[in-house]
């Protein structure tokens, strides 16, 4: 797989709570890839959380750092980058994601919920209606999901792992059809 992606970028977009940077760390190892996530990256070079960045200097600002990040890592190889769920809804990020194989990791929003209930790390899930929040960002984001190179539906009892195997499963399929022109004859 490794030879076959000849070290492109792999981009996971999707939703909060998807499981971006839980895929993304096993698929990774699964590939002999490095793995950044830049919510992280970002928390490093601001030394603060997400909800202090988001709480002391607004989303602008968080979302300025995210393309930042972006514009840096894209310029990498070997790379799996799990990225933050708002990062497809500024167009100047999409020139970096499409350096790359972008992959959409789709859970419906009540798992979604299920699984961040007792998180407190999202400052966009500070709402008096959480589940309603989910739906709309998930209608305004979705056009954008939907230019990734890969959707990948996830069903409530899949594991991580089962899901970082359905990737592996589905690159081969896009690769030859894509721009970057990964050669191979098979
Ligand atoms: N396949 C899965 N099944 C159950 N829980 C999961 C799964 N993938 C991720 N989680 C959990 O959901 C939460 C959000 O996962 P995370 O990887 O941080 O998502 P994202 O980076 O997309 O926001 C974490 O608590 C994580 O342990
Ligand atoms: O959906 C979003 O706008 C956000 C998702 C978060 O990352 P995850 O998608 O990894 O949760 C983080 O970047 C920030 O809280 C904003
Ligand atoms: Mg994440």
């Amino acid at each position: 797989m490794n030879n076959l992606l000849q070290g492109v970028n792999v981009y996971l977009i999707g939703m909060m709570g998807v499981g971006k940077t839980t895929v993304g760390r096993l698929l990774a190892q699964e590939l002999g890839y490095g793995f950044v996530d830049t919510d992280d990256v970002i928390v490093k070079a601001a030394g603060k959380s997400i909800n202090e960045i988001f709480d002391q200097n607004g989303e602008g600002v968080f979302r300025q750092l995210e393309s930042d990040v972006l514009g840096q890592v894209c310029a990498f190889t070997k790379l799996t980058i799990a990225t933050g769920g708002g990062i497809v809804q500024r167009q100047e990020n999409w020139s970096y994601l499409h350096h790359g194989l972008i992959v959409w990791l789709d859970v419906p929003v009540e798992i979604l919920l299920q699984r961040l209930a007792e998180d407190t790390t999202r400052p966009l899930l500070k709402d008096n209606d959480p589940l309603g929040k989910l739906r709309s960002l998930l209608e305004t984001r979705t056009p954008f999901y939907s230019q990734a190179d890969l959707h990948i539906t996830i069903t409530a009892e899949e594991t991580p792992e089962q899901t970082t195997a359905k990737i592996i499963a589905a690159i081969p399929s896009v690769l030859k059809s894509h721009e970057w022109k990964v050669t191979g004859d098979s």
